[in-house]
């Protein structure tokens, strides 16, 4: 029987990349993505644009949005201070059993917390079922047409403090026409974009990153 293009990234990580590596699971995916299938992990390119955004944050909590295989989160997560805590958000239970491997394979299980659900029915329910005040840093990166309102609900939900960062995965390719609009004119937000390509190819694509003001 056929299997699925995250199954297929999970045994080349288990055959290429070394247990309790990170970095070398982030690298394996990324080889397995531009040599042989691609794949929607936000990829080397952009995937070091986030790095230095993490490590300028040094967040002790994020919340990622869209976790598919687990590369954005073991690439954020391994990039995180000891105590810190990132949660991530799946809405696809194939993708989560897939990511979950990932993250065991890279040695990251005790750092993250993955949750299987669609981010408008948990958002609103992360403060009390994870004792989280406010998140550091947030990563963008499900479907498109949620960053707008999923950004709105969280500051509804006080899940934003005074200096927290929005990065947003994939503004131009797919695009994200109405988070852009909202979030570059909103005098809450000062934003700021970093140009690179769609994973894998020479597509335009970028990174939003905003400055919530409070
Ligand atoms: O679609 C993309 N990502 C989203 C996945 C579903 O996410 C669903 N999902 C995950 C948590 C979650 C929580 N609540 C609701 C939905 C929730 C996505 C797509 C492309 C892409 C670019 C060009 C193409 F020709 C084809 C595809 C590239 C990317 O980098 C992406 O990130
Ligand atoms: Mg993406």
């Amino acid at each position: 029987t056929q299997t699925t293009r995250p199954q297929r990234i999970l045994a080349a990580v288990q055959k290429n990349a070394t247990r309790g590596d990170p970095r070398s699971v982030v690298k394996a995916i990324d080889q397995f993505c531009r040599h042989k299938e691609w794949a929607m992990n936000v990829g080397d390119e952009k995937g070091c644009i986030l790095d230095s955004v993490v490590t300028e944050v040094n967040p002790a909590t994020v919340l990622e949005l869209g976790t598919y295989c687990g590369y954005s989160t073991v690439r954020i997560a391994s990039l995180l201070p000891s105590h810190a805590k990132l949660i991530t958000l799946e809405f696809d239970p194939g993708n989560a059993a897939i990511a979950r491997q990932v993250i065991a394979w890279a040695g990251l299980a005790d750092k993250i917390q993955l949750v299987e659900g669609a981010s408008g029915d948990w958002i609103p329910k992360l403060k009390e079922k994870f004792g989280i005040e406010t998140f550091d840093l947030v990563f963008l990166d499900h479907w498109k047409d949620r960053y707008l309102p999923d950004t709105k609900l969280m500051e509804e939900c006080g899940l934003l403090r005074k200096g927290s960062i929005l990065l947003a995965d994939n503004v131009i390719c797919p695009g994200t026409p109405d988070y852009l609009e909202y979030i570059r004119n909103s005098p809450r937000y000062k934003s700021q974009y970093f140009k690179s390509h769609l994973e894998y190819t020479k597509a335009e694509d970028g990174l939003e990153k905003s400055v919530f003001l409070g």
